[in-house]
């Protein structure tokens, strides 16, 4: 592959644009290129021709991406995304989930294991990690579940996943709620090196739950989801990590007083890390005054003040990570009354922009921090070597590029996603995504994915 330099951009959106070349999926120079001499920061480049806001192909040449001043960041990861295959490939499949990764600018992705066939053994996950590296846009880690079939009474074969690769086992969907069960999926994944990502929600006080358990659940006579079926899981979970020496990961925090949970548990030395969605900081139940089922989700949509705190504890690191929960639904399953509807939300197209929205431009993250909460954070929560690093020479080129200008208006069905059920449908959103580079090789730009 020729070397390819992106032209203008400006790491962590710090400072004045740079030129950065990258050869042999490395970032090989960061500098200002030099066209008279052919050389960036001393190293020699073939020229090339030039496409504004696009690749060149080069022949021989080097290849180009014009940054336009717009800021370069380390490619995103994200911990918990459905990609539905197998079994619901009428709503998304590992290619077009790949692809709406890619045109959100991740460059990793973990896929949950809520399929059919469960991801519980070696050969689903063998099957999902080969088909991500087929299609190549993004890699695809597949999630193993932490129980046979996602029935919370059986260990699945975590040694066996762990061998086939898996660094995170979940049984997102439902709870591991026997604590029995969570105590001893902990103790072999601390053996194991690999972390829990638990759903957490205790399945006795939801039962029928339709909408977070308050004023606007009673107001609009829908069943509720009490806060305190997330937080006492959450609170349980992170006595049991502490009493075994394990590590332990909470998947989209949906309340202030699970933020409350998770900073008491740190400050006494917890190993526990958390994730919150895009939608649960910026979305709440005020929308189900319309019943319409895209503002369905699990958890539910809370309240300003959690919206509120949520946001906080991702400025504060008590909320470690932002993750999609990317979850498409056909419409036969979504588009139908409220109690019948899925719960889930598209994701992975959105997430920047919803992060930029919420956090970057209240002040309450910096570029620096985006990078942190999408990328960073997320990698080293999975142990993902190569993914999250920093922008610097000798570093895997795994890039994100994104011009914090632009703005650009949702529409559900021109998302890559096969499904289109986007809460931001109609909405105008900040940033957007120009290039994703995975290894050195541009996995999507100007909006399209590479051929
Ligand atoms: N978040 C959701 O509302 N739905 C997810 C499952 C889950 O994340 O719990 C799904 O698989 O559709
Ligand atoms: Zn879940
Ligand atoms: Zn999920």
């Amino acid at each position: 592959m020729s070397p390819l330099i992106l032209k203008g951009v400006r790491p962590y959106g710090e400072g004045d644009p740079v030129d950065v070349l990258i050869r042999d999926g490395v970032i090989a120079a960061i500098g200002a290129y030099d066209e008279t001499s052919a050389t960036l920061d001393g190293h020699p480049v073939h020229p090339g021709g030039t496409t504004s806001g696009d690749v060149t192909s080069g022949g021989t040449g080097h290849r180009t991406v014009e940054g336009g001043g717009a800021v370069l960041l380390p490619g995103f990861v994200d911990l918990h995304t459905h990609l539905r295959e197998p079994g619901r490939e009428d709503t998304e499949t590992i290619a077009t989930g790949s692809a709406a990764a890619a045109l959100g600018g991740y460059t990793a992705v973990f896929a949950m294991a809520n399929t059919d066939p469960v991801a519980d053994n070696a050969v689903v996950v063998e099957h999902v990690a080969r088909r991500g590296r087929e299609v190549g846009l993004v890699d695809v880690h597949p999630v193993g579940a932490v129980t046979v079939g996602l029935g919370g009474e059986r260990l699945a074969e975590l040694g066996t996943m762990a061998k086939a690769g898996v660094r995170v086992f979940s049984d997102d969907g439902h709870c591991v709620h026997d604590p029995l069960i969570m105590r001893r999926a902990l103790e072999y994944s601390k053996a194991l090196d690999v972390v829990v990502a638990q759903h957490a929600e205790e399945p006795r006080l939801t039962v029928g739950a339709q909408a977070h358990e308050g004023e606007q659940a009673a107001r609009l006579g829908l069943q509720g989801w009490p806060a305190a079926a997330e937080e006492a899981v959450v609170a349980r979970d992170c006595l049991l990590a502490a009493q075994v020496g394990a590590r332990l990961h909470v998947c989209h925090v949906s309340t202030a007083g699970t933020a409350d949970v998770l900073a008491w548990a740190k400050a006494r030395g917890t190993e526990v890390s958390a994730e919150v969605t895009p939608h649960h900081l910026l979305l709440t139940d005020e929308r189900l005054a319309t019943y319409d089922p895209v503002n369905k989700v699990n958890p539910p949509l809370r309240t300003a003040a959690d919206v509120e705190r949520l946001r906080q504890a991702l400025a504060d690191g008590v909320i470690d990570c932002v993750a999609t929960d990317h979850a498409p639904h056909a419409v036969q399953d979504k588009d139908v009354e409220w109690s019948a509807a899925r719960p889930g939300m598209l994701g992975l197209q959105t997430a920047l922009s919803i992060v930029v929205e919420t956090m970057l431009r209240p002040g309450l993250l910096d570029w620096r921090g985006v990078a942190r909460v999408l990328s960073e954070r997320p990698a080293e929560i999975a142990g993902l070597p190569d993914q999250g690093r920093p922008i610097a020479v000798g570093e895997p080129a795994n890039l994100t590029l994104v011009d914090p200008d632009a703005r650009w208006t949702v529409r559900g069905a021109e998302l890559a996603s096969i499904a289109a059920n986007t809460p931001f449908e109609g909405m105008e959103l900040p940033g957007r995504v120009v290039a994703t580079l995975l290894r050195g090789r541009v996995t999507a730009t100007g909006g399209r994915v590479a051929a």
